[in-house]
């Protein structure tokens, strides 16, 4: 109901919202169907995820930028036939207006990045870090929301800025333990299904729809693939070269069959090269079926898998020099990619390379009696001033509590304010970790 409401734009509120002294409804204390919530050990991953990818974007020169998670629903409206069209989590405001939960995060840049116009000066090295929405009917029990993290260069129209984005995703893998043995990355071009299509002379505009089909190979019966892409209007010699070309594996039968004029042919070879030259050949290969499943791809487009076979897709991207034009913005070439927060924890457990988070706090500080706890106050306060961080224990407690606090919140060192110390301008300091303990006066502590 409260959906519905909240579709039609009615009020979402109860009649009467219940007042803290109304117990007659017990709320559901789950997140909503498909969400998480994120308490302080799944916060502490989470952060730790994140910093990484900071961290690796800045290495790369990228700035940081983000979006609302609410945008118009046009800017995900594409005709193609993408499963992300199809599970947009979308509604009508209270000001009638179609809105949607962001699906992901590449039509938000490209809308700031036509908005900037020339106020940015090319190339536009951005990278996000954001919760993307799908609304898939519950039945695969399967995620609302995920984490994204993406990085976009826009503005550079050759394959540098695909090779650049392939080495920021191997420098995040390298830097928490995952090798090429565990990672690789598949590489395609749709210049390939470009060049096909065009010798059977199929029209450009049913190009999107082709690649979101042929994406689903192998996630749905070859059959039904033949039986979508003769919906489109391919003929049966067309579906069979096409199933023939995305069946290639080296880029020396791809020159075979296509001959060495083709454009895809030229940006793959010069990625294969790039990557030599930045030493991460190992990582990656060439495999014409991959064409992912986003409608704008034009050009390279790669996907991190996982070498055991066992997970979904780790990340993908690649090119969209359509996109900004299509929103009316001028024709600027980009491409970008997209690394979720699931698959790769998932990944990271089955490595055993799960990152040791604990709880981190400095000091934990307690008063041995009541008349004493405004004297642990200033004395947390002096710490804190300090740059300390303190745990200021806020209700008289026995000293076992007060040793059992600081083992689960990890504290380095307990500082206890004593009356007989205290009259001495001192305090005791225990170090948790040796057991070492000793008094020192209250100026001096830090
Ligand atoms: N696009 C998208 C959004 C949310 C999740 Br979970 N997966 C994919």
């Amino acid at each position: 109901a409260e959906l519905d409401n909240a579709r039609t734009g009615r009020s979402c509120s109860l009649d009467s919202p219940p007042t803290h002294l109304d117990v007659t409804q017990k709320i559901d204390v789950n997140p909503p169907k498909g969400t998480r919530d994120f308490p302080p050990e799944e916060m502490r991953l989470r952060n730790w995820l994140f910093q990484n990818f900071r961290e690796v974007s800045q290495l790369f020169g990228f700035e940081e930028v983000d979006f609302p998670v609410l945008e118009s629903e046009a800017l995900f409206i594409r005709k193609a036939g993408e499963e992300i069209r199809d599970q947009l989590y979308c509604f009508e405001d209270r000001g009638n207006r179609r809105v949607a939960l962001r699906p992901e995060l590449t039509p938000s840049l490209a809308r700031l990045v036509i908005q900037k116009g020339k106020s940015v000066s090319l190339p536009i090295k951005w990278f996000a870090i954001g919760q993307c929405w799908r609304y898939e009917r519950m039945t695969r029990g399967r995620r609302r929301e995920h984490y994204q993290w993406n990085m976009d260069i826009i503005g550079v129209p050759n394959v540098t800025a695909e090779a650049e984005l392939i080495s920021s995703i191997i420098t995040f893998f390298k830097r928490i333990g995952i090798t090429s043995s565990d990672v690789g990355f598949k590489v395609s071009s749709r210049k390939v299904l470009q060049e096909v299509l065009r010798r059977y002379s199929i029209p450009e505009s049913l190009f999107g729809r082709v690649c979101v089909i042929i994406d689903k190979l192998e996630k749905i019966p070859i059959d039904d693939i033949k039986k979508e892409l003769k919906s489109v209007e391919l003929s049966e010699d067309a579906v069979e070269e096409l199933l023939q070309i995305l069946s290639v594996k080296s880029l020396t039968k791809l020159e075979e069959k296509l001959g060495s004029s083709v454009e895809a042919l030229a940006d793959l070879k010069q990625l294969f090269l790039l990557a030599e030259k930045y030493g991460y050949s190992d990582w990656i290969q060439f495999d014409a079926s991959i064409v992912r499943g986003l409608a704008y791809y034009t050009g390279i487009v790669f996907e991190g898998f996982d070498r055991e076979g066992k997970l979904r897709a780790i990340c993908g991207g690649g090119r969209y020099d359509r996109l900004l034009s299509t929103f009316g913005g001028d024709d600027i070439p980009a491409c970008g990619f997209g690394f979720g927060d699931a698959v790769i924890v998932e990944l990271l457990k089955e490595r055993g390379l799960m990152p040791e988070l604990s709880p981190q706090v400095q000091n934990i500080v307690c008063s041995l009696d009541q008349d004493l706890q405004s004297e642990a106050s200033s004395v947390a306060a002096r710490l804190r001033e300090k740059g300390q961080s303190v745990d200021l224990v806020l209700e008289s407690k026995p000293l076992k509590w007060v040793f059992k606090r600081a083992a689960r919140i990890n504290a380095q060192r307990l500082i206890i304010v004593g009356s007989t110390e205290w009259q001495k301008g001192m305090v005791s300091v225990k170090i948790l970790s040796s057991g070492e303990q000793y008094e020192i006066k209250i100026d001096e502590l830090e």
